[in-house]
């Protein structure tokens, strides 16, 4: 494979900041930007309107090959859009976390969006913010990032966010399906969520986004330099 503009990953489990720390990257190095985890949480969004069950691997690759999706550059950040619709609020509800992660789990489905995934790889530079883009979309890429933060403090991360977007949630509940969510990614036969094993791997708990960044950026110029 080979990748036609400099790509930096950043996976991690759910609340790690990887899309905070994305979006400010993407910023500081006029790069642009992939939140995979849209595009399974938008393939869930449209099983669950065409009532497809959330286990037919087959069905769901179908959807998978064929999902209407874009993402839609504006002044409010980017626009998720399905078929026609703005999911942008939606697919970030409970409902939509809990069953892309049961789609993501299924092999096919997960090849089925591979190529779409890549596609973004364009001039100047991409920032990947996902679970598997630094072990299996983006391998080659030297620029690898993996956040992670203890499970109590990515829930009530979560749980202050979706607060602030008008969801009613409960800590409690958020808590048990952040662990569950990450039982489910971390042990699926493909593409589990793990570092990559020359990732950066960041423990935020406890730190500002500001120095998670400065860590981020000194480990991509790091990354890119082209040994003398
Ligand atoms: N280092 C941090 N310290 C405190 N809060 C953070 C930190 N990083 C992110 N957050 C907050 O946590 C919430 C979840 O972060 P987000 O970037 O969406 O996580 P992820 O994309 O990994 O699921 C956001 O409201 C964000 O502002
Ligand atoms: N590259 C990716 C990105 C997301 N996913 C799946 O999609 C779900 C939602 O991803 P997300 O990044 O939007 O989730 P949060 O980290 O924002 O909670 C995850 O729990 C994974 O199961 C994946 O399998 N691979």
């Amino acid at each position: 494979m080979s990748e036609r503009a400099p790509v930096v990953t950043v996976d991690g489990p759910s609340g790690a900041g990887k899309g905070t720390i994305s979006h400010l990257l993407a910023e500081k190095l006029g790069y642009k930007l992939l939140d995979s985890g849209a595009i399974y949480r938008v393939l869930a969004l449209a099983a669950i309107h065409h009532n497809v069950e959330l286990d037919n691997e087959e069905s769901l690759t179908l959807l998978a090959a064929h999902l209407d999706v874009q993402f839609v550059t504006g002044s409010n950040g980017i626009k998720v859009v399905l078929e026609g619709e703005d999911v942008s609020v939606t697919i970030r509800s409970q409902e939509c976390s809990s069953a892309a992660s049961k789609v993501a789990a299924f092999p096919r489905v997960r090849e089925a969006l591979l190529r779409r995934q890549r596609a973004f790889a364009e001039a100047p530079g991409l920032i990947a913010d996902g679970r598997d883009m630094g072990t299996v979309v983006f391998p080659t890429t030297p620029a690898k990032l993996f956040l992670t933060a203890s499970a109590e403090e990515r829930a009530q991360r979560r749980y202050n966010q979706l607060q602030d977007n008008g969801f009613d949630v409960k800590i409690d509940q958020l808590l048990s399906e952040i662990k569950e969510r990450d039982d489910r990614d971390i042990n699926r036969s493909v593409a589990p969520l793990v570092p990559a094993e020359d990732a950066l791997i960041i423990d935020t708990t406890g730190i500002p986004i500001e120095d998670v960044l400065e860590l981020a950026v000194a480990h991509i110029h790091k990354s890119f330099q082209v040994p003398a």
